[in-house]
């Protein structure tokens, strides 16, 4: 086989299309590139023979950087950091490993070039639609496979979900068909009323849920923001509440008396607002149901606008009619949902592409109110599409018009420094981002951490990424968090922990108790790794794990399908119903005379059990809100002794095992630190073989790169 060299400086002759092609096929040997990404431009090579090595290779990088979650590929950003632009692991970044497989690497293809004149390249290309700026009108755009907006290329596909998203959210910030709304003062009243009995804050913060809920009131587009416990889910209850009191009492302001007289069982299901919740996965789902269940108990509102609120969650994939193998919905702009408001929950999850199929579906008189983590890692698949809307939502600046209307409805006194002058912006804001910020709320204090939890001061100080502050963490002795020096990925006590994680759950097998009971105590723990591979990656750490645990008799064997493996799924299977991320366990089914089948929890209100004794049978029992699905019909899963951090989002665990892989990597962030340690409810448990790894990890950050321009 024919290797081109490795070529550190610019070689004499510019490459050929050909030495490119060839190269992209070493690459994707190498782990550096994905299949997919080399094929798609030799697909393109085949119909634009003349096109030259810097645009196939841009094009490959573009395909690239989707599988690494960037919605396109910044060309000055590849030329300043080109080997970045590749998979290459960190051990094989040595000169010393670069010279010995000899290849070329991106820069030989890059040399002599700037970000100007490789613009200028792609935009002569018959591959290459070009756009001067992302809201520029796009009516006669030949239809290409590439888009280059300034100095952002994208494949097309992606580059048209953007745009969507971008309209879509566009849409919903400006007044409604209706013209605007203008919240009442009765309505304000109300809203004052519920949240009466929040704390005034010792610091004289105002009260950000209380503000959070009256910016839903007046608008169809909010962001609600916030860590884990800031009560996000409190305060959109709240909100569902005030709705549904103001649909139920015909549209207008009528006080709650008057509701209580108007009640008529048929009239109430007529006026009440569709309301529909959603997640992104089964599990963030099936948790955002349950806290609603909570929130809504302590609502205190007339019975029938309790009733009026739903407490179902489903995913966003049910809601919007994800069909057997098809990509397309089948709710989309002409077919739309019928509902008046949506909560999408853990929406930091959602990936620009779901994200413009929730929007397009959306009819246009109905309110979006999205909650999540804007600290959180993004979606797996491309897009960071919450982050995006929340990156200048800290410190909040507020028109003034709006600053106004927000006091006249809380009574809150709005500290004129968060106020934008109309029509002005601060320097490195556009004048359309102020109008985006006036949808945008930040919720930073947690109910959940209270002042004296180690793991929100550890999450506070990753999340500042602020290295003293993790020391002082360390040093104040916190009882819910603790760092477990590694000897090794063999290491004993690493082991005792996972043995005492996992032995209630796998006890709880072995008695036969049911299915629900069993995936309930699975939740009690969870061992987390950055990494798929390596010593301290998931692949290693589940073999391991399953060793130990048949070593201690907590399960009987340890490959293929035994008692007691959990699993989760890693692609999505309409078919089944289950989704990328669902996680289930192996258990001998008693309907099915003690065979193996996976049980998945199924998202359904809880009956009390007061109301079931005596009805049920044992295999009643054992089935309650699980089903069961033959083994034979999963065709990808994985065991999840050990699971990463990407998979564990929209996810909680009483205990938190989080193993650091040796070294810097560049998976290692600031997100993942943040994201692992915030899926602990109670306590975590870091370890690693070095403190450092740690230290390193929260100091680098992600930015995807994306042009989502409001
Ligand atoms: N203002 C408040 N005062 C006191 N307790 C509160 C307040 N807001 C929320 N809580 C309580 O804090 C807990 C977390 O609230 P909530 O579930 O609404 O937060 P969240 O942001 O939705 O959390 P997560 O999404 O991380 O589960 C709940 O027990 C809730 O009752």
């Amino acid at each position: 086989m024919s290797v081109p060299t490795q070529q550190h400086s610019a070689p004499p002759d510019a490459p050929t299309a050909d030495t490119l092609l060839a190269t992209l096929g070493l690459w994707v040997e190498l782990g550096w590139l994905r299949r997919v990404d080399a094929h798609l431009v030799r697909f393109m090579a085949r119909h634009v023979p003349e096109a030259p090595a810097s645009v196939l290779l841009a094009a490959a990088l573009a395909s690239h950087q989707l599988g690494r979650g960037h919605v396109c590929l910044s060309l000055s950003r590849a030329l300043a950091e080109p080997r970045a632009t590749l998979s290459l692991p960190p051990l094989e970044q040595s000169e010393a490993h670069l010279a010995e497989v000899s290849v070329a690497l991106p820069e030989a293809f890059l040399a002599d070039l700037d970000a100007g004149r490789w613009a200028e390249q792609l935009a002569a290309s018959r591959l290459v639609s070009v756009l001067a700026q992302a809201d520029s009108p796009a009516g006669h755009l030949p239809l290409r496979p590439l888009v280059l907006v300034g100095e952002r290329l994208y494949l097309r596909r992606y580059w048209q979900a953007e745009r969507e998203v971008a309209a879509g959210l566009r849409a919903r910030m400006g007044p409604s068909e209706e013209g605007e709304t203008r919240v009442s003062d009765a309505l304000g009243e109300r809203l004052r009323e519920l949240f009466a009995s929040n704390q005034l804050d010792p610091h004289g913060e105002p009260d950000w849920q209380k503000l959070a809920c009256a910016l839903a009131l007046r608008q169809r587009l909010t962001v609600i923001s916030g860590g884990p416990g800031t009560g996000k889910t409190t305060t959109v209850t709240r909100l569902l509440a005030l709705l549904q009191a103001q649909a139920l009492a015909g549209g207008t302001d009528g006080a709650e008396g008057e509701l209580e007289s108007d009640e008529t069982g048929h009239l109430h299901e007529r006026r009440a607002l569709d309301i529909r919740l959603v997640a992104p996965t089964g599990k963030a789902a099936a948790r955002l149901s349950e806290s609603i269940r909570g929130a809504v108990a302590k609502l205190e509102v007339p019975d029938a606008v309790r009733a009026a609120i739903p407490r179902e969650a489903s995913t966003v994939h049910r809601l919007l009619g994800a069909r057997p193998d098809s990509r397309h919905f089948r709710h989309h702009a002409g077919n739309p949902l019928a509902l008046d408001l949506l909560v999408v929950d853990e929406a930091s999850m959602v990936d620009l592409d779901l994200m413009a199929a929730l929007l397009g579906a959306l009819p246009a008189h109905a309110r979006l109110i999205l909650l999540g983590d804007k600290d959180q890692l993004a979606s797996v698949e491309a897009g960071a599409v919450l982050g995006d809307l929340c990156e200048h939502a800290l410190p909040p600046r507020y028109s003034p018009a709006l600053c106004a209307d927000l006091s006249r409805l809380t009574g809150e006194t709005l500290e004129q420094a968060i106020a934008v002058p109309d029509g002005q912006d601060l320097e490195e804001t556009s004048a359309t981002r102020g109008r985006l910020a006036d949808h945008v709320v930040v919720l930073q204090k947690s109910y959940r951490f209270s002042a004296d939890s180690g793991i929100g001061a550890l999450a506070r100080a990753s999340n500042a990424g602020d290295r003293q502050a993790l020391r002082d963490v360390w040093k104040a002795g916190y009882r819910d968090i603790a760092w477990l020096k590694l000897s090794g990925p063999e290491d004993r006590d690493l082991e005792k922990l996972v043995i005492n994680g996992y032995r209630p759950a796998l006890e709880a097998v072995r008695e036969r108790r049911p299915a629900r009971e069993v995936i309930d105590l699975l939740l009690e723990f969870q061992l987390l790794c950055a990494l798929r591979r390596g010593p301290y990656g998931v692949d290693g750490l589940n073999q391991r794990v399953a060793r130990v645990l048949m070593r201690r008799g907590l399960i009987a064997d340890e490959r293929g399908w035994y008692s007691g493996r959990p699993v989760m799924v890693t692609r999505n299977d309409r078919a089944l119903g289950l989704y990328n991320g669902d996680v289930g366990i192996t258990l001998p089914d008693p309907a099915a005379g003690g065979r193996l089948r996976v049980f998945f929890p199924v998202e359904e209100e809880a009956t009390p059990d007061t109301e079931r004794d005596g009805q049920d049978t044992d295999i009643q029992r054992f089935h309650r809100g699980v089903r069961a699905v033959l083994p034979s019909r999963l065709e990808a899963v994985e065991t999840v002794f050990a699971m990463t951090v990407h998979k564990s989002q929209g996810s909680e665990f009483r205990h938190v095992l989080f193993v650091l892989p040796e070294g810097a990597n560049p998976i290692l962030t600031r997100e993942l630190v943040y994201t692992g340690i915030t899926r602990a409810k109670s306590r975590v448990t870091l370890a690693g073989t070095r403190r450092e790894t740690l230290v390193g990890a929260i100091e680098r950050r992600v930015v995807r790169a994306s042009g989502l321009v409001l």
